[in-house]
């Protein structure tokens, strides 16, 4: 078997020359996206850039007016939407909310809650639930069919700051762990960057994409993100060097 025809490198969802337009205006065009298996792809781009039409277009939910859409061959695909409104006067227990979709057992939604670290919340009414533990439980949720690809838009959205590092890290090891392919959606400039392996920015076209490393330094890349880019410059300097002279390094940074 030759390395290319090896299951692993099938990939899970591969996109090529996507275009899609509303009411004549075109939002997407000439659009490639691969995720390979335990790949953690992350789309960016501005306000109205076209990432949840994208993601539309790869889960199926939306066709593309030119392009192709193919998915591996049985392809389970976990989902954590941007949002989900919730009946506020309905009490729903956390596991019972999994339990929502039909043939999920007991055992299977305590094991997500535990997989996502919130077995301790099982019994918690849905609307009580954190920031932080609500998303864990979308992400318990996206879990139930062991995918092999998840599909994450804003996984980190409504959480605090230690929140977001720890809920990238989970994902991470997700990946890690369950050896799926991730594609998700970030607003998030400075942490995604350290969460992800390869980073598509998105508006309308792919502007730039690649590693993050490759990304931060991609003109389009700084030309979308200027400013904002530049504090991500500062706030992924170098770990390689003396964090006693750290002061130092960003003073004389901020001076320039
Ligand atoms: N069903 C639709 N009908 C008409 N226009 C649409 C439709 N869906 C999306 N659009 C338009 O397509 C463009 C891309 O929208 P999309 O939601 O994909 O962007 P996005 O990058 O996800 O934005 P955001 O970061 O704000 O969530 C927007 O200008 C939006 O108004």
């Amino acid at each position: 078997m030759t390395a290319s025809s090896a299951p692993e490198s099938v990939p899970l969802l591969d996109l090529k020359g996507v275009r899609k337009s509303f009411l004549g205006r075109t939002v997407l065009e000439h659009v490639d996206l691969r995720v390979m298996p335990g790949q953690i792809i992350t789309l960016i781009g501005p306000n109205g850039g076209g990432k949840s039409t994208l993601v539309r277009i790869a889960l199926g939910l939306m066709k593309p007016d030119h392009g192709t859409v193919h998915q591996a061959p049985d392809l389970t695909i976990g989902y954590m939407p941007q949002k989900l409104v919730i009946d506020p006067l309905m009490p729903l227990p956390a596991e019972r909310f999994l339990r929502l979709r039909p043939g999920v057992r007991k055992e299977e939604a305590r094991d997500a809650l535990a997989t996502v670290g919130i077995e301790k919340i099982a019994e918690t009414p849905v609307q009580a639930l954190s920031g932080g533990e609500f998303q864990r439980l979308l992400l318990a949720r996206a879990l139930l069919r062991n995918p092999r690809l998840l599909v994450l838009d804003e996984p980190v959205q409504g959480v605090d700051l230690s929140g977001q590092v720890a809920l990238y890290r989970l994902i991470g090891n997700l990946r890690n762990r369950l050896g799926c392919g991730v594609l998700m959606i970030s607003h998030d400039l400075h942490l995604v960057m350290s969460a992800t392996d390869e980073v598509v920015c998105l508006n309308g076209h792919v502007c730039c994409s690649g590693t993050p490393h490759t990304v931060k330094q991609d003109p389009a890349y700084l030309r979308l993100f200027g400013s904002e880019a530049d504090a991500l410059a500062l706030y992924t300097h170098d770990h390689t060097h003396d964090h006693h002279h750290d002061h130092d390094h960003k003073a004389h940074a901020h001076d320039a």
